[in-house]
């Protein structure tokens, strides 16, 4: 596009920035309670909701209290909520078998809220790192994070997940086949409608931190994700992977972190056309709320200005804690 202006005074920008009327007016992206997706942690128990230290504000709750949940968000316009699942230490074995048992925290929840609550679409997690003792998203052998194997377990746990009622199952374990393994074994098993909303560019940040403590992973992994998750640096990359899961049968694709990589959301929707999400992550949510919450940073008007980002950046929708908080500014 090359700007077509008339010179000043002919032109004079601020016309067009005069009062909230002109300016709503001629405003290029919009925020919408529809746009977002709200991640929320589960654990054990009834009544419960504990709060997670390193993000202020948001907390693990039982499965009643993750229904309530998802009754707010429902109310609040919000079209889905997000499953991760914390895990006792106990239940995590080297092979990931808690990761596919129908009757997992994860499945449990998944058909309390589908029961009370059929109108909003669920999402879960696909990867093996709450479960897995080595706290990695794939199956260790002699310490290497193994490819063909962790694929078949992870087409387990996304059955086991379409089969408890998931609407939008995320896999976020960056194997190699796995969007195109879960496809067929979806589709084989009579999950046609399971939509697959790839974690596909996701990079090997340091920014989720704060949500490994959340689900009680970061006592359990032993050294890094850079052997799977991408670097940081790298940009066609990034497109080479979306591509390639929208070829296996990918619906939806997602970049993850969000606002450290707005650059790759956008190539990404401009190269590509799908619908395309980004995750603002724990720890993008640990720095704003942290900040909020020392007065160093006005708290709404943050908010929302991270949440605009991600459209102007071309995302469709936007996974974020804020979710909740920012639907209802929304409805103001
Ligand atoms: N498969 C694990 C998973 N799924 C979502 C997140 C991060 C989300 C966040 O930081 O908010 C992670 C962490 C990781 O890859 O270590």
């Amino acid at each position: 596009m090359l700007p077509s202006q008339a010179p000043f005074p002919a032109t004079r920008h601020r016309r067009l920035r005069q009062s909230p009327a002109i300016r709503s007016l001629v405003g290029q992206t919009s925020l919408s309670p529809s746009d977002f997706i709200w991640p929320v942690f589960v654990r054990d128990g009834e009544g419960i909701s504990e709060p997670v230290g390193s993000m202020p504000g948001v907390n693990r709750l039982s499965v009643d209290k993750v229904v309530e949940a998802a009754r707010e968000a429902h109310a609040l316009g919000i079209p889905a909520i997000c499953l991760f699942p914390y895990t006792a230490p106990a239940l995590k074995t080297p092979d990931c078998a808690e990761a596919w048992n129908p009757e997992n925290l994860s499945n449990r929840a998944t058909r309390a809220i589908k029961d009370a609550v059929p109108d909003i679409a669920v999402m879960t997690d696909v990867a093996l790192d709450p479960y897995n003792s080595d706290g990695h998203d794939g199956i260790v052998e002699n310490g290497v994070i193994v490819n063909d194997a962790s694929v078949e377990a992870l087409v387990k746990q996304a059955l086991s997940q379409a089969a408890a009622g998931a609407d939008i199952i995320g896999p976020s374990d960056m194997m190699d086949g796995r969007i195109g393994a879960m496809r067929a074994a979806l589709e084989a098993e009579g999950h046609q409608n399971v939509l697959l909303l790839s974690y596909s560019a996701k990079f090997a940040s340091a920014f989720y931190g704060p949500f490994r403590d959340a689900v009680g992973a970061s006592g359990a992994l032993k050294g890094d994700k850079k052997t799977y998750q991408m670097d940081p640096g790298n940009s066609d990359e990034a497109m080479r992977l979306i591509e390639r899961d929208l070829q296996e049968g990918a619906d939806m694709v997602m970049v993850k972190p969000g606002m450290p990589y707005l650059d790759i959301c956008r190539r990404a929707k401009d190269m590509f056309g799908a619908p395309t999400f980004a995750y603002q992550v724990s720890g993008e949510y640990a720095m704003i709320a942290g900040a909020i919450e020392r007065g160093w940073l006005d708290g709404d008007k943050v908010m929302m200005e991270s949440l605009m980002s991600f459209r102007r950046a071309g995302c469709d929708g936007i996974l974020t804690y804020f979710a909740p908080q920012a639907a209802r500014l929304l409805a103001e």
